[in-house]
């Protein structure tokens, strides 16, 4: 493969962006053109889910559009897309095929992994998903006492934490208050300590989330979760009726004393950040009933339809792909803001921080060589309006450029006063966008009721900062599926353009093995002087300090 900017359209959109991409003026593109909000807007429309991405407020023209298509092409980003759908070994680091795809396939096609077809296990494993969470839920399972269950404790870390979360999160509407979810990920002791005040063992179901089931944050919680259960409960045979296992790796399952028939299995073709619509949605199953969980699969597989057969001029994973593109690259962007108007996804971001970021934050390209082009973005955001009211200073007025996607419910669940709290909410949806395009000139500024001459420049805004503006009509299940599949997809299309492997995390080891030393050094007596001078002094500090519990 070529290095990214060496394509020749990566050249074109160079020179594009150097004679007329950065002047482009918004303000100026929407007064000569009526019609700019139809031609730069998609609509993606799945059996109950639809989607609206209006992507109009960019500094983008016709050729603008044209060009980045053409890096698609060019990048290969379509055979890559059939790569990844054929099950081949794309994740060619670890040597595994990339296959989230499968886990939501609802149609009868097979998908091969090295010639066989996955879909059969994939079937099993979702009607064992069903079958458990329907039990769960109606009361037929029962604790060691004979009670029903009312809260269910997740425990895992990344991939297998951060997609239950932010699903059951955005999901809430459809939980049943009775049955409560709780998260522990942390290895920070307070996170375990702090959900286990909330619960009594009786009636608390335990699923200890791990792809390798060798995490050392997930294995050690789950450790003191047992610890904690059989203090109460006493006989190991116990166990059984409170934790169940997500795991790839039935040894290591069985080896920390849960039955192998608790186990709901999963395939080393997905991956962590993948993850949610494998057995590691479990807990979400369980929140939101079986039902609506097959629902967020179907809003998933109805967006891979979608990326995979929709031409490229009408792919909103495509289209969000090369807009990030243009900024990452061209502008110099180095952030991209998540901006959802609805309460209920206020930890969207968060899931694609690790979505995003442990995907394409890589600076080596397939073939071993170092990139020389930006690779991904530093992704981050909150909910609208408290963002609003926290950091959106710098979006309008700060030096750095930084492009948005604003996601808003044309629907609230919640239509408090009569629907006006959700009218107030869209009205700032729409108008930090427009303002965000517009800004406000001196001459309006100085239009206004008496400004003082010094604080004129203070409230100028200059306004042509990009924004996706993404509707859709209600968060439904498979909305949220449908989302969460066109954010995996557009990272899906920027790593093939960056040339790298979207479907590894090295990155993330270094950090672990070190811990691994460090550990029994801080158990020992005295002081060590075994690293750099920093981390000597800082680890001599705790061990000075330390106190011995
Ligand atoms: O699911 P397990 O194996 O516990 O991994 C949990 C997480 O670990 C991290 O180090 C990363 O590699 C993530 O991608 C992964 O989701």
């Amino acid at each position: 493969m070529v290095l990214a900017n060496k394509l020749a359209a990566w050249q074109k959109l160079q020179q594009h962006y150097d004679t007329v991409g950065q002047h482009l003026v918004m303000k100026d593109l929407f007064q000569q053109d009526g019609q700019r909000f139809d031609k730069y807007s998609r609509q993606f429309k799945g059996t109950d889910a639809s989607i609206l991405l209006d992507f109009s407020k960019n500094r983008i023209n016709d050729e603008t559009l044209g060009l980045l298509l053409e890096l698609v092409k060019e990048a290969k980003v379509e055979d890559f897309r059939a790569k990844m759908f054929n099950g081949e070994h794309i994740n060619f680091t670890e040597d595994r095929a990339v296959l989230h795809v499968a886990l939501r396939n609802l149609s009868n096609k097979p998908i091969l992994d090295d010639g066989q077809d996955v879909m059969p296990e994939v079937r099993e494993v979702l009607a064992h998903m069903k079958e458990f969470s329907d039990a769960v839920r109606s009361g037929a399972w029962k604790g060691y006492t004979g009670k029903a269950i009312t809260d269910v404790i997740n425990i895992g870390i990344g991939g297998s934490d951060l997609g239950p979360v932010m699903v059951t999160e955005a999901l809430k509407h459809y939980a049943r208050p009775d049955l409560r979810a709780h998260f522990v990920s942390n290895i920070d002791g307070t996170d375990l300590a702090e959900t286990l005040k909330q619960v009594h063992p009786e009636t608390t179901l335990f699923i200890i989330a791990s792809k390798t089931f060798t995490t050392q944050e997930t294995i050690t919680n789950a450790t003191s979760a047992k610890d904690w259960f059989l203090s109460q409960a006493k006989e190991v045979q116990h166990v059984a009726k409170h934790f169940v296992a997500l795991s790839t790796n039935t040894e290591a399952v069985t080896a920390f004393g849960i039955d192998a028939k608790n186990m709901f299995k999963f395939w080393d073709w997905v991956g962590g950040r993948y993850s949610l619509w494998s057995a590691i949605g479990l807990s979400i199953a369980i929140n939101i009933g079986f039902e609506n969980f097959e629902a967020l699969l179907r809003g998933g597989y109805e967006m891979d339809q979608h990326f995979l057969n929709t031409p490229l001029e009408e792919n909103l994973p495509v289209i969000l792909g090369v807009l990030g593109i243009w900024y990452n690259n061209f502008f110099g962007a180095q952030t991209h803001a998540l901006l959802p108007y609805d309460q209920y996804m206020h930890r969207f971001p968060a899931y694609f921080q690790q979505g995003d970021m442990e995907s394409n934050g890589k600076y080596v390209t397939r073939s071993g060589q170092r990139v020389e082009a930006s690779t991904g973005p530093i992704i981050w955001g909150e909910p609208g309006t408290n963002a609003q009211h926290s950091f959106y200073q710098l979006i309008h007025q700060g030096t750095k450029i930084i492009p948005a996607d604003f996601l808003a419910p044309v629907e609230t669940h919640n239509p408090i006063a009569g629907g006006k709290q959700h009218d107030i909410l869209l009205s700032n949806f729409f108008a930090q966008t427009e303002a965000l395009m517009v800004g406000k000139t001196e001459a309006q500024v100085r239009g206004e009721a008496s400004v003082a001459e010094n604080i004129v420049p203070h409230k100028i805004f200059q306004g042509n900062r990009p924004t996706n503006s993404i509707m859709f009509q209600k968060l439904t299940p498979s909305t949220l599926g449908s989302l969460i599949a066109m954010y995996e997809h557009k990272i899906f299309v920027q790593g093939v353009i960056w040339d790298i492997n979207s479907f590894d995390q090295w990155g993330v080891e270094l950090g672990k093995q070190l811990a691994k030393v460090i550990q029994p050094e801080l158990a020992q007596p005295g002081s060590v002087s075994s690293h750099d001078a920093s981390t000597n002094g800082l680890i001599n500090f705790y061990k000075q300090h330390k106190k011995q519990y």
